[in-house]
């Protein structure tokens, strides 16, 4: 998850300065100069940090329409950290703007050293707070399947061992490394993420190891590649079943000697981090020799995790749907609704072949779309169910796997696949539209 900072400020030159500092050391970082635009850039996602300019439109300096933004971001389901900037030194809108939930407080025209500062302070505050939450919203689900996995990553966290977690898109490995880190001695570290599969080969060396001012045209100073800025911590090499051969035997060298030598400088450093890599690979790929080495995978694989996909464990559908669905709700001010039954049960017997995060966005669709009472099916805007599992559904749904569940399963599924077009499912299932109607009533759909 990269970090979304976002700088309110009139003035464009000003915005622009503070997003070139600021993009050096951080994820994303945008810029907005006209307030208005304000809800529809919320709506879309909120930042993390928000450095917002309290006297914003030209010749209001009573700062009534700042501290107005600042109550609808503060509005926000999941606030942003809010630093409040102003060209004036006033102290009464300063106290009344920490008042009103600001974190901090800076004057322009800035000292970029406490900018950075401010910034990095604002980005642990919401750490913290996030975390409080995320151990109950993190890693939801209590099928067997996932009550193993937390099992396994509560034995496996203490220990120093470097674990590899396997599994589908989206199933929530980046999760699982999460919970990981935070449950080890070295939570009081961060823990980095880096894309294995995104990162040019020319540039792997310098980003993962450093380099020094100097060593290559574009190295204009000093700069702490991935494994020092990350120690103490953990590192988590996502995609790691991406990486080509030649950049695998640079990693490897740096596991074995647990050392790296960033490009330009005469000696080694040593290293200090747990290293967490994920891929969606098949095991059967990774231990082909042509796509990934086995000396590396063996560094790599000291304990494997495999996060299965929710086809496979279902009953966490309803808990990850509630979820995500109060989740947007509150973060677009829409009113709570139920899910209708027959909905439910199309999203019980959908394969998710995008898993947790295909759900989640399903979730986002039918809080933005929904307007009836409760969600229907359509909604969720689903591709076609492919009608696979009726007896595993069924069992899901009812405890048991009777006929009569098995049918109910399969013409749930059926309409979902056709929008609940009547015509289509009954043409589909064999049988006329008015058995089709009958049955809808006998199973309550
Ligand atoms: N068990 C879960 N409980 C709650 N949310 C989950 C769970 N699993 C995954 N998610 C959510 O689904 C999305 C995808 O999760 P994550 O990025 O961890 O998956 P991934 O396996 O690393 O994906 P990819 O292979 O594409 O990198 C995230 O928004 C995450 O919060």
């Amino acid at each position: 998850m990269s970090t979304y900072i976002l700088i309110l400020d009139d003035d464009a030159d000003v915005a622009t300065a503070a997003q070139l500092l600021l993009r050096r050391r951080y994820g994303q970082v945008g810029t907005l100069n006209d307030p208005a635009g304000l809800s529809a850039l919320l709506a879309r996602g909120v930042p993390d940090v928000v450095l917002l300019d309290l006297n914003f439109t030209p010749g209001r300096i009573n700062g009534a329409e700042g501290l107005a933004l600042l109550d609808l971001l503060r509005a926000q389901a999941r606030p942003p950290a809010v630093i409040a900037m102003t060209a004036y030194a006033d102290v009464p809108l300063a106290v009344e703007a920490l008042k009103r939930g600001a974190g901090d407080f800076i004057t322009k025209p800035w000292d970029n050293a406490r900018l950075v500062a401010a910034v990095d302070q604002a980005l642990a505050r919401r750490g913290a707070e996030r975390g409080v939450g995320a151990d109950s919203s993190a890693l939801m689900g209590e099928s067997q399947a996932m009550r193993e996995l937390k099992a396994l990553i509560a034995s496996v966290a203490p220990t120093e061992a470097n674990v590899m977690v396997l599994g589908e898109n989206g199933v929530g490995k980046e999760l699982v490394a999460r919970a990981i880190h935070a449950s080890s001695r070295r939570a009081a570290g961060t823990l980095l993420a880096v894309d294995m599969g995104a990162l040019p080969e020319s540039t792997f060396e310098s980003e993962l190891f450093g380099h020094r001012k100097g060593s290559f045209t574009d190295a204009k100073a000093d700069r702490a590649g991935r494994f020092q800025a990350a120690r103490g911590g953990s590192l988590f090499l996502d995609e790691i079943g991406n990486m080509p051969l030649a950049a695998q035997a640079k990693l490897l060298t740096a596991l074995e000697r647990r050392e790296v030598t960033p490009i330009g400088a005469d000696k080694p450093e040593a290293i200090d981090v747990r290293i967490i890599s994920a891929t969606n690979l098949e095991e059967a790929s990774l231990f082909d020799p042509s796509v990934f080495r086995a000396d590396l995978l063996f560094r790599l694989n000291t304990i494997v995790l495999r996060v299965p996909p929710l086809r496979e464990r279902r009953e966490d559908v309803p808990v990850l749907l509630r979820h995500y669905l109060q989740m947007y709700e509150a973060q677009y001010q829409r009113p709570a609704r139920g899910i209708a039954p027959s909905a439910l049960d199309a999203l019980l017997l959908h394969d998710w072949p995008g898993n947790v995060r295909a759900l989640r966005h399903a979730c986002e669709r039918a809080v933005i779309l929904g307007q009836g009472a409760e969600y229907v099916v359509a909604d969720f805007g689903l591709a076609a169910a492919p009608v696979a599992t009726h007896i595993a559904v069924a069992r899901t749904v009812t405890g048991d796997a009777t006929l009569d569940a098995i049918e109910r399963a399969a013409i749930a599924s059926t309409l979902a696949q056709f929008n609940g077009n009547i015509s289509h499912a009954a043409k589909t299932l064999g049988i006329s539209r008015a058995a089709l109607y009958r049955k809808l009533g006998k199973h309550g759909i």
